[in-house]
């Protein structure tokens, strides 16, 4: 049976690390981290996200700020809010939460953020210093950041000689998951859904990472004996069996067969999805570092 990676105790040790951060950069300079979110509208999973965020930024020790703004916003009311916000001193870190409401262009909104307070990674700015392995300056993609922790709590830092594949090419996970893997010195492959022989592609990854967007996906006999696991997927269904109205969360590789074959996995929930926020935090220390013109710690 393989090791469960233990997203959950992972992401509460590095949660340590950032509040410990946070506290020098107090002592040093007297700078308090500074969290913006902005949710348009009122999904409900959007909600309970952006609301695990700003848990988690006070337990850091951060100033954080939600806003929250209708679903019946403009686009040049949410530009006013993000310029308002790139201008603001005591705010080191700017999330838009994704998806917008159908109406707003995503896009011109991300890019608008200064890319030293894009603690999300997913301006052009990021995605190049990323590509270019500026580690230095840039911001890194939360959910790749923290899915990079974890396979380095299996492999260390040095994955040379060693086999990835990276189901899925989205620029919010798949590209920079990919990049990261790639400058950690791994062979990487990129695989997606027009990949040919997909299952013979993933069974000779030595660190197989599904980001498919499609639950349970990834088979048991898509999985080399022995490989790690990492599972991004998120999928809500409905669990009759724990009761009427109940749901449960799939992810993206069929979990009871992969556990089986695999070395090392990721559970959903409590995998890379704890990760992903505690990278958030990460990165807006980090953030705040900059701005004070200190050298950042890495986590
Ligand atoms: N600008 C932007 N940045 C994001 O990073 C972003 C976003 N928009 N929109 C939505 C997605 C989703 N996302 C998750 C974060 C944590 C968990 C997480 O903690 N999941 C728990 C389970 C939570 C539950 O039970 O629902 C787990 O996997 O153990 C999941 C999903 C960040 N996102």
């Amino acid at each position: 049976m393989a090791r469960l990676i233990d997203g959950k105790a992972i992401a509460a040790e590095v949660v340590g690390k950032v509040k410990d951060a946070a506290e020098t950069l107090k002592a040093k300079s007297g700078t308090v981290p500074g969290l913006a979110v902005v949710i348009v509208g009122d999904d409900p999973a959007s909600h309970t996200y952006v609301a695990a965020k700003g848990r988690r930024a006070k337990e850091c020790g951060f100033h954080s700020v939600q806003i929250t703004l209708s679903a019946e916003t403009t686009q040049v009311e949410l530009e006013k809010v993000v310029a308002g916000l790139n201008e603001d001193p005591a705010i080191h870190g700017v999330l838009v939460q994704l998806p917008l409401p159908k109406h707003l262009d995503e896009f011109p909104v991300i890019q608008m953020i200064r890319p030293e307070k894009d603690v999300d990674g997913l301006s052009v700015v990021n995605a190049g210093k990323l590509a270019i392995g500026d580690f230095r300056t840039g911001l890194i993609s939360c959910t790749p950041a923290g899915s990079m922790v974890l396979v380095r709590r299996v492999h260390g830092d040095d994955l040379s000689g060693l086999n990835a594949v990276v189901v899925g090419r989205s620029n919010l996970f798949g590209k920079p998951m990919g990049q990261l893997l790639l400058a950690a010195n791994a062979t990487v492959t990129m695989a997606h859904s027009r990949t040919a022989d997909l299952a013979g592609i993933c069974r000779k990854a030595d660190i197989l990472v599904a980001a498919t967007g499609r639950a349970e996906m990834v088979k048991g006999d898509w999985v080399k004996p022995g490989a790690t696991v990492i599972d991004v997927g998120i999928t809500r269904v409905p669990a009759p069996e724990r009761g009427e109205g109940k749901t449960r969360l799939l992810g993206d590789v069929a979990f009871d067969e992969a556990e089986k074959v695999a070395g090392a996995i990721t559970p959903v929930p409590g995998g890379v999805g704890p990760m992903t926020i505690t990278m958030l935090m990460a990165n807006t220390v980090i953030a705040a570092y900059r701005a004070s013109g200190l050298e950042a710690p890495s986590f």
